[in-house]
């Protein structure tokens, strides 16, 4: 191409990249508005059923940008717009690199200062004090089952579920030169190494495997050596100065892990919430067709129901259900007041917009 017609080309580009910039800080006034409205009516800052819908949205669009760009790109525009309003403090389980990490940034953005917490329930703690108005903290993976600590922290906890975030669980191999014929040693936590124990066999069939306490870890023993390969996420390779030797090497392509943020509040209604409930039922015949009833008679769908063993005796038998609709609405109400006629006892847990 001449020189001229790229010149014209560029030219284009930095009109265009004006009037976005003119746009995002008319947005920007907008969004202080909104901030100062909310102030006055004692509003949530932090809205993620609308931020779900103002994805959605926009990622219909069928222009030529990709719709994960617009999804990642209206990530950090919302994220900043967000820190405008209130500056947010995210409580998160560590250490940093993780998985959890990756879905704080997924849910929050740049813009959020995420603080690293040792444990679930110092992340429960975090938010319970105030110290950070959210938390997030895994709660199932599609592979390995529930994260039991999470639902045990409920029974304990008054902190309400806030957002449900799904995140792809991609594994990847991860070096600082990025070339396979230099990796030597392969770390990582004994879970990542499990879900991609086939793909090692079969690519790398003579190289020592090495558990270590987290993904985060291995991803800083490749950094201090060249023939040391980690797997990890891509949070951990930006971290670290790492390059991607192989790009999503897990065993099966559907590995999703749900995590949740927990806040003291339960969010406003959204365009299509979800409610979940934790409660405890006599030990009587017939007790599970009663919890059941009150749901199926007004025609609520169920799409989880959990089941934890407790020590204590009133909370011998612990069920996590998940239910359509919002705690708002009439009939969700009342099919949990009906519940509660026959539990010993039950908490709502929280209301927030479905995630898909
Ligand atoms: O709509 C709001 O309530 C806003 O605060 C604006 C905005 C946005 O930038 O669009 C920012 C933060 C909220 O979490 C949701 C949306």
């Amino acid at each position: 191409m001449a020189k001229g017609k790229l010149d014209e080309l560029r030219d284009q580009i930095d009109r265009i990249d004006d009037q976005i910039l003119e746009l995002l800080n008319r947005r920007a006034e907008v969004v202080k508005e909104v901030g100062r409205t909310k102030v006055n009516s004692s509003q949530e800052f932090y809205v993620p059923g609308r931020e779900q819908a103002i994805f959605e949205r926009l990622t219909r669009n069928t222009g030529s940008f990709p719709a994960d760009g617009v999804r990642r790109v209206f990530r950090e525009i919302i994220s900043a717009s967000l820190a405008l309003e209130q500056p947010m403090k995210i409580a998160y389980l560590g250490p940093p690199a993780t998985f959890t990490h990756q879905a704080a940034l997924r849910q929050f953005g740049l813009s959020a200062q995420l603080v690293a917490q040792k444990s679930i329930p110092a992340v429960f703690e975090e938010v319970c004090r105030g110290r950070a108005p959210y938390g997030v903290v895994p709660v199932e993976n599609s592979t390995e089952g529930v994260v039991s600590h999470t639902l045990d922290m409920f029974i304990r906890s008054e902190l309400k579920i806030n957002a449900e975030i799904l995140l792809e669980i991609e594994h990847n191999l991860l070096s600082l030169t990025g070339r396979m014929e230099d990796v030597r040693k392969v770390v990582s936590h004994p879970q990542a190494l499990a879900q991609c124990r086939q793909w090692l066999e079969e690519n790398l069939p003579d190289t020592a495997l090495v558990d270590v306490g987290s993904t985060a870890l291995a991803a800083q023993m490749a950094s201090e050596d060249e023939s040391v390969a980690a797997i990890a996420g891509e949070v951990a390779a930006t971290m670290y100065g790492l390059k991607t030797v192989k790009q999503k090497i897990q065993d099966n392509p559907n590995n999703l892990t749900r995590f949740l943020v927990i806040g003291r509040n339960i969010p406003a209604p959204s365009a299509q919430d979800k409610t979940s409930v934790m409660f405890s039922v006599k030990d009587e015949p017939g007790i599970l067709y009663s919890m059941l009833k009150p749901f199926s008679n007004r025609g609520i769908n169920l799409s989880k129901i959990e089941s934890r063993p407790m020590k204590k005796k009133a909370w011998e038998y612990v069920f996590f259900l998940d239910m359509d609709g919002h705690v708002q609405d009439a009939k969700v109400a009342e099919a949990i007041e009906e519940l509660r006629g026959c539990c010993q006892e039950l908490r709502v847990l929280g209301s927030y917009a479905r995630s898909r």
